[in-house]
């Protein structure tokens, strides 16, 4: 029996070869194939999803289907095309044609297979240790990476295959529910590690990386794939190069392009215009790893799968949304990079906003990449540029506690004196469209505080003429509905209502009705690289960025960032490890909102 691969991402060889050859009705040979016998075990649920949303039939997106001896087939295919559903879940998926297939039992299907190269330049970076090697782990460990794969660290320090191998292997980690065979798995990963030193700047340096990846890849299909996990000043360099002289022959070519996309709109509309100059939009995957995290991609289905939302979700039932962001550390170690930024490009302009935009959106047409972006820019095109009115900023300076000192921003060596980046941000941003007329939209985002956190709140308008007001009392900012979706840590969705206290009397308090995740389910959540390392091979750009979103983005936040650094506004310096500055209380009560996160969460 011919074995036959339809995608590169399922764990072996072997799962295909329960299919058998049959002929349809218009005489071209068929495969069949048992579905759950291609799907990798994880993987399984989100390309059946894909099926489902696209009337069971457009299934190419998410299994690579070969056409004829060569080609990769990875366009939708719509019913009446050469792939087909067939009864429970067997997949029919043409063969090459009869002429080219002398004796089906004897074709070298096995040649045709297609390798994926995934090349992490700037491998000896903070980035690529700590998320992308340990991600691309974690993928190969859930069988989710191809049959046939090289990862190739590029940057340019001097480091020979086996040092890589010692630093990638400090990182690796298993996942806490599945431990078994996980040394070997990680021999089996490191195997296919390699490393190239490198310019980024020269061709010549890319060249010989493309003759080794040609080693590794021994004539297959050749797809390829570039992180570019480097400072933005190299990223044209880097991408001319890998573009000129590392793009496949054969197979795709696509570009993991890290944040920041520029500084401001014009810096970032050159970033595009030269990156277009070697790559084409759709091989550009713009990276927002908040997008990759499980709450943010829940938030859709909170919303679009759930009756009780939908219909709550506008001005005439949400008083106001708060995202909030906090790190309990600050910028030591990143501080060169971070005083050329500021806390408002690097979280607000990017995380904050993307959680805001699938938040506020409107239904999209499907759960295609390009009806959702659409939806995005929509919402993103219907926002007020941020006044400066509408802005607090912050610094963190040194403090002492438990005998503990905590350096101030300005401490970092890498940090000019006297500089006026700000470590906090608090924003109102506004949605100038019917659904949202009105209601603010506060954003919140700090480097060294008193805790780590990153969720949406939603605040509820008050029941009109509660009957219950009296056992309510006076604050009835504390009798309003608010619903927390907690993105991290310890992942949670929680409703806060009143209720009545069990007794005799009638005595209300605000309980949680609480889904939290550990409790909930047993499996480890995923980190958001592998969520998007994964997409981004598979061609699902749907968590990754478009060029008109992030201009779209940078329109919203350009104008008060100039005003911000022509003005020389001073921060509010506040102390290491504290609650930020009080001026955001200010800016939340001109728009009659209390934080949400200063109170008790009780459970
Ligand atoms: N670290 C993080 O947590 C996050 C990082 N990012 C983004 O990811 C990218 C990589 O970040 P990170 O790993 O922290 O960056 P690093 O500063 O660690 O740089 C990565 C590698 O690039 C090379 N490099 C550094 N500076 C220069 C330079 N001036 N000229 C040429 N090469 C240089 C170095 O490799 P070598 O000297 O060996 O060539 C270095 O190991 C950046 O765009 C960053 O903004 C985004 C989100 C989070
Ligand atoms: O992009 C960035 O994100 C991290 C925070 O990411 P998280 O997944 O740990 O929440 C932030 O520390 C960094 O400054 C920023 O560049």
């Amino acid at each position: 029996m011919a074995t036959f691969s339809p995608s590169t991402h399922c764990p072996s060889s072997s799962a295909y070869s329960n299919s058998s050859s049959v002929i349809n009705g218009t005489n071209r040979l068929h495969q069949r194939i048992a579905l759950s016998s291609i799907l990798p075990k994880r993987c399984r649920s989100r390309k059946l999803s894909l099926q489902q949303s696209s009337n069971g039939v457009s299934l190419s997106k998410a299994v690579h289907v070969q056409d004829g001896a060569t080609n990769m087939k990875t366009s939708p295919v719509e019913s009446d095309g050469p792939v087909k559903i067939l009864k429970d879940g067997i997949l029919s998926v043409p063969l090459p044609p009869p002429e080219e297939v002398k004796d089906i039992a004897s074709f070298d299907f096995d040649k045709d297979k297609s390798t994926v190269s995934i090349t992490v330049v700037g491998a000896s970076g903070d980035l690529a240790k700590k998320k992308i090697f340990p991600a691309l782990f974690a993928l190969f460990y859930e069988g989710c990476l191809p049959e046939h794969f090289t990862i190739c660290g590029y940057a340019r320090s001097k480091m020979s295959d086996a040092e890589l191998r010692t630093m990638v292997s400090k990182t690796l980690t298993c996942r806490i529910d599945q431990r078994e065979n996980c040394g070997e798995k990680m021999d089996q990963f490191l195997e296919r590690c390699f490393y190239h030193p490198g310019q980024y700047d020269s061709e010549e340096n890319f060249l010989e990386l493309d003759r080794k990846l040609k080693e590794h890849e021994a004539g297959r299909v050749a797809n390829r794939l570039f992180y570019l996990s480097i400072p933005p000043n190299i990223f044209v360099d880097a991408v001319k190069c890998a573009s000129s002289s590392a793009s496949s022959a054969n197979g795709w070519t696509r570009v993991i392009v890290e944040k920041p996309f520029g500084r401001d709109s014009e810096s970032s509309a050159a970033l595009t215009r030269s990156l277009k100059q070697y790559l084409d939009e759709d091989q550009i995957f713009r990276i927002d790893h908040y997008l990759g995290k499980e709450l943010v991609e829940n938030l859709s289905v909170l919303r679009f799968s759930n009756l009780i939302f939908e219909p709550l979700w506008s001005r005439q039932y949400i008083r106001n949304v708060q995202f909030i962001f906090a790190e309990d550390f600050g910028t030591e170690g990143r501080g060169g990079y971070f005083d050329n930024y500021g806390i408002i490009r690097d979280i607000m302009q990017n995380h904050l906003l993307q959680m805001l935009a699938i938040f506020a959106m409107e239904t999209p047409v499907s759960l295609d990449a390009e009806d959702i972006r659409n939806e995005k820019v929509k919402v993103l095109r219907s926002m007020r540029p941020l006044r400066l009115d509408d802005v607090v900023v912050g610094q963190y300076k040194s403090h002492t506690r438990g005998g503990v000192k905590y350096p101030a921003y300005t401490d970092d060596k890498t940090v000019p004196a006297g500089s006026l980046t700000p470590t906090f941000a608090a924003a109102a941003l506004f949605i100038d469209n019917a659904r949202w007329d009105g209601v603010p939209f506060l954003m919140k985002a700090g480097k060294a505080l008193h805790d780590r956190r990153a969720e949406i709140r939603v605040q509820f308008r008050h029941v009109p003429g509660n009957l219950y007001n009296k056992n309510i009392g006076t604050d009835l900012d504390l009798a309003t509905n608010e619903l927390v979706i907690r993105v991290q840590p310890d992942e949670a969705i929680y409703l806060k209502i009143n209720n009545k206290v069990p007794g005799l009397g009638m005595r209300l308090d605000r309980s949680n009705l609480n889904l939290l995740y550990a409790a909930r389910y047993s499996k480890e959540i995923p980190d958001a690289y592998e969520r998007l390392l994964l997409d981004a091979i598979e061609g699902e750009r749907r968590l990754f960025i478009r060029s008109d979103e992030l201009n779209a983005a940078w329109s919203l936040f350009s104008p008060v960032l100039k005003e911000l650094e022509e003005k020389k506004i001073v921060p509010e310096y506040y102390p290491y490890g504290s609650r930020g500055p009080v001026c955001s209380h200010y800016l939340a009560a001109k728009y009659k909102v209390r934080w949400g996160d200063i109170g008790s969460d009780q459970q």
